[in-house]
């Protein structure tokens, strides 16, 4: 998976002809159209969502079997007239992974229809994202790392019942990057209502795998850009 944030350089985009300015939207509208097929097709998802505050003016997130996939959709895009009017901001490369922690003994996990589900997920169209990235502590006597497994299982059992709670309100994408990125998981939240976000994260901070043992990069919040969207979002 990548997630690619990107400010709009607004000013060489009020700067351009109106028909460079067409051309860079419709690219864009034929990008998404053509990863919506994909999708369709269960071979792979996207999300594109504007983004508030200074950090970033939007994100895209791609989603492919291969990481050679994922590098041809950045190549692609980077060569297109809508990338020319775009200043990279963050961006963050991660894989889908099954829990160590829920697998169950002698079951071969591509056996199982939740578990194939889980590793080609379709990201939701909900409203509002919430992306940041995080690590478990290695600290003193805070080291994730050395706890024992059952111990580990159990602080993630609790945060998984905290989670549960918000179904339906809040979809959470969680993605490895141990080795592939700076921190070790992004989390990918996705919701209808906003606030949801606000008090699922509260609510976590107080599990004792958060408290104790979380720690966050900066947080990237906004809403979802359909298609249809799209023109009137950069309308000027
Ligand atoms: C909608 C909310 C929600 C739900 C239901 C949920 C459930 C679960 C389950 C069942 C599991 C374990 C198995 C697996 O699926 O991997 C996890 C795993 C994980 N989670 Fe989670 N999580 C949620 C939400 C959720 C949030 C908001 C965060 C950020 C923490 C915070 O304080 O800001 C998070 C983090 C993680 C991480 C980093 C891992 C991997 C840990 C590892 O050491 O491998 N997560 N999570």
């Amino acid at each position: 998976m990548l997630h690619d944030l990107r400010k709009i350089d607004w000013i060489k985009w009020k700067q351009a002809s109106e028909s460079e300015r067409t051309q860079a939207v419709k690219e864009l509208q034929d990008m998404l159209t053509a990863w919506e097929d994909v999708e369709e097709n269960r071979e792979g998802s996207h999300a594109f969502y504007s983004i508030m505050g200074h950090k970033a003016d939007f994100i895209l997130m791609i989603l492919r079997p291969t990481i050679q996939e994922v590098s041809d959709i950045e190549l692609r895009f980077n060569k297109s007239k809508f990338a020319e009017f775009t200043i990279p901001s963050y961006s963050y490369v991660s894989v889908v992974e099954l829990s160590k922690y829920m697998a169950k003994e002698g079951e071969n996990p591509e056996d199982n229809p939740g578990v194939r589900a889980r590793l080609k997920p379709r990201l939701p169209k909900w409203e509002h994202i919430c992306f940041y990235p995080m690590d478990k502590r290695r600290e003193g006597n805070d080291n994730w790392y050395m706890l024992p497994m059952d111990e580990r299982r159990q602080l993630m059992y609790e945060h998984s019942f905290t989670g549960r709670k918000y179904a339906g309100k809040v979809k959470q994408i969680i993605t490895g990057s141990m080795g592939l990125d700076d921190w070790e998981w992004s989390v990918t939240l996705f919701a209808k209502d906003m606030l949801q976000i606000k008090k699922l994260i509260y609510e976590m901070r107080f599990d004792v795998v958060s408290a104790r043992y979380g720690e966050f990069g900066s947080f990237y919040v906004g809403n979802l850009l359909t298609i249809d969207d799209i023109p009137d979002y950069f309308a000027v």
